[in-house]
């Protein structure tokens, strides 16, 4: 536990952040020194108005519900145990969090997965990116290429928020580029080779009476930047700040919220906060809560460790003045500095979803569950 952080650089509201104002050189810089301070001091943000197409937000927030009513056949041909990328369907209440049953019931989709020859397909953690499994064209007409479309202008966002961040903090332009890039890949810098972005759907029911209130336990994020559409108008999202009192982050119209993921917080030397969160679920008799994060991935060879960035002075000092984490309910993923990206996140879906992994990478099940098949996930 570090020392009680100054209240100036603390946080009791989510910074909401004007996408519009980067069109104007006039207002530019007003958005690029809010955003430095949303990254140093919160780790969350709303963007409103921000550059997906309103009517696909639309659509995707209509198809989401209707995923979760197709008939438990459908849902079972689309399990994410057919898959040794994790992708696909998972039941309510699969997964804990710090020891607690998740009240989610989700889907994991990702952008298109184009075949590659790769170098070192001995490395397990290659398979992580491979085909999603989608509803069949005639039990949901028209979800895969809207949801696919939703995703491909979002990837976009997501490298653009990149550079924004990296002109936020003072770094050379391009300078987080590499962090796209598999350390032995032997391309012009101009070509961005096809990443692969992972993305879900998720139903929150209402509390059970009696029941707990866990949607999902505190928890970081593990990637780059986590995009958050809040599918239905229901609160429950909370951010914890820097003293450990939990903020509401309700839904509001036309924004997404914007988060840090572990792996930028560590290539960034902690001055970009990843920021623990957790989901609330709706009061007994509510109905359920839908979101859809989209998480941006960084090229799986690269380690962070190797990844100096030189940063001014004084945006040293900002993380220097934010002082120490008074509380948090998370733990860390120390091994972003050690390991390939490739493999944190592969040990990640190992422990989260064991019933996967013991089919898949059955050696790797061995080493994490020495004593067999657990009840259940547990990722953090
Ligand atoms: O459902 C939400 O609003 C947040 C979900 C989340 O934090 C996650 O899945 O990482
Ligand atoms: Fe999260």
């Amino acid at each position: 536990m570090g020392s009680a952080p100054a209240p100036s650089f603390d946080f009791s509201s989510i910074p909401i952040l004007d996408y519009t104002l980067l069109a104007s050189p006039a207002t530019r810089p007003a958005f690029i020194a809010q955003l430095r301070t949303a990254l140093t001091t919160a780790g969350f943000l709303y963007l409103l108005h921000p550059p997906v197409a309103p009517d696909l937000r639309a659509n995707v927030c209509e198809l989401a519900p209707r995923l979760f009513e197709l008939p438990p056949e459908a849902k079972e041909r689309m399990r994410m145990r057919n898959s040794e990328s994790f992708l696909g369907y998972s039941r309510l209440g699969a997964e804990l969090t710090r020891g607690a049953i998740d009240m989610r019931e989700q889907c994991d989709f990702a952008t298109p997965f184009e075949a590659q020859i790769r170098k070192g397909e001995e490395k397990e953690y290659l398979r992580l990116w491979g085909p999603a499994q989608w509803p069949a064209e005639d039990e949901l007409p028209g979800f895969r290429t809207t949801f696919e479309a939703y995703l491909t202008q979002v990837e976009v966002l997501s490298f653009e928020f990149i550079a924004l961040i990296g002109e936020a903090l003072g770094l050379r332009s391009g300078a987080l580029d590499q962090c796209f890039v598999d350390p032995d890949t032997d391309t012009g810098a101009s070509a961005r080779p096809r990443l692969q972005h992972r993305a879900k759907i998720v139903k929150y029911p209402a509390r059970a009476p009696g029941a707990g209130d866990q949607g999902v336990g505190p928890h970081f994020d593990g990637g780059f930047l986590t995009f958050l559409l809040q599918a239905s108008p229901h609160p429950g999202l909370q951010v914890q700040n820097l003293a450990g009192a939990w903020i509401d982050a309700p839904p509001l119209p036309d924004t997404f919220v914007v988060n840090i993921g572990k792996a930028l917080e560590t290539v960034t030397q902690g001055i970009a906060r990843a920021t623990s969160h957790r989901v609330l679920s709706p009061p007994v008799g509510s109905t359920p809560r839908y979101s859809i994060p989209f998480f941006q991935s960084i090229a799986q060879d690269v380690r962070i460790g190797d990844i100096k960035l030189e940063f001014p002075e004084e945006i040293l000092k900002l993380k220097e003045q934010r002082g120490a984490l008074g509380v948090t309910e998370s733990v860390n993923y120390a091994e972003y500095n050690e390991l390939p990206s490739g493999l944190v996140n592969l040990i990640g879906r190992i422990k989260s979803h064991p019933d996967v992994a013991e089919r898949h990478y059955p050696e790797l099940f061995k080493k994490f569950f020495p004593n067999g098949m657990p009840l259940y996930g547990s990722a953090y």
